[in-house]
């Protein structure tokens, strides 16, 4: 079973997806597939159907029509403890883990991959705190989760999805919350973790240099996916954005990619 997932090159794939609640068309005719450890973001503009498509994904949200394929088999096909073991989600609602300790919350990682009733092991609990200090946060490991701010908990999640070691991590705008150096190590760490991830994204800049396929919604539709240089674009950020944006390539940072996009918008050209 092990081999039969990692020989697998695509992670997701998703056929002629669409979603209507009640007389709104939310999503149409949605396909693509990712590829084993690639990092896909997906962008558009307030909603485009970011959100909607990913719920999909997650299993809160069933598509009107359509089909999604996780590892080879049908989304449906999996029991929903399965699933959760292999896919974690960061959001950008947070939730409130009433009087849980932020070490509590981040251990909630682990439960999918117990069964009922066993204990958390000391091995357990090492990853737990490893995954607190990864996301800076050691000091804080016995300081109930209410108390923090937005971005601390915002960190907390992504510390949880860590522990879960999923083969695909979901995440929707994970750096709402967060200030710019968070926002930049946040997503570092979900890059550095190695496993297929997709993740909706508001900062073109910080998906254009993080990411190695761009997903383009707009009005539900997917208008453009591939590389972030081949898809950013003065007229696509015309036409998606309605914005006046001018897109050079400049050098990229991380190892293995050679050039990324950079965009400047002109303001002031609406008026
Ligand atoms: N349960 C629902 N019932 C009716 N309309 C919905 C529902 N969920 C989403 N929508 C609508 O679907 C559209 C897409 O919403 P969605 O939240 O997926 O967009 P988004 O791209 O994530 O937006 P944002 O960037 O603002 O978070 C919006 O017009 C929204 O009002």
């Amino acid at each position: 079973m092990e081999d039969a997932k990692k020989s697998q090159t695509k992670v997701i794939e998703v056929r002629d997806l669409a979603l209507k609640i009640d007389d709104h068309q939310i999503l149409s005719d949605i396909n693509f597939s990712i590829d084993t450890g690639k990092f896909v973001g997906l962008i558009g503009p307030n909603g485009a159907g970011k959100s909607s498509l990913l719920r999909s994904l997650y299993r809160y949200t069933t598509p009107t029509t359509g089909e999604i394929v996780f590892l080879g088999k049908s989304l449906c096909h999996y029991s929903r403890q399965d699933y959760a073991r292999q896919v974690a989600v960061v959001l950008q609602e947070i939730p409130d883990h009433f009087n849980l300790s932020v070490f509590d919350v981040v251990a909630m990682g682990v439960l999918p991959h117990k069964s009922l009733f066993s204990a958390v092991s000391l091995q357990d609990k090492l990853a737990v705190a490893s995954a607190i200090d990864k996301v800076g946060l050691s000091d804080k490991t016995r300081q109930p989760f209410s108390y923090l701010s937005g971005g601390e908990k915002q960190r907390v999640l992504i510390a949880r999805a860590i522990v879960q070691q999923p083969v695909f991590l979901i995440m929707d705008e994970p750096t709402s919350h967060l200030d710019v150096k968070y926002q930049i190590q946040i997503m570092e760490l979900a890059k550095s973790l190695n496993i297929t991830v997709l993740a909706s994204f508001h900062d073109l800049n910080l998906a254009g240099a993080l990411c190695d396929e761009i997903l383009v919604l707009k009005e539900g539709a997917l208008v453009a996916d591939g590389k972030p240089l081949d898809v950013f674009n003065a007229q696509l950020l015309a036409d998606v954005y309605g914005v006046c944006a001018s897109v050079s390539s400049v050098s990229c940072p991380y190892e293995g990619i050679e050039q990324v996009p950079h965009i400047r918008y002109h303001y002031g050209y609406a008026l």
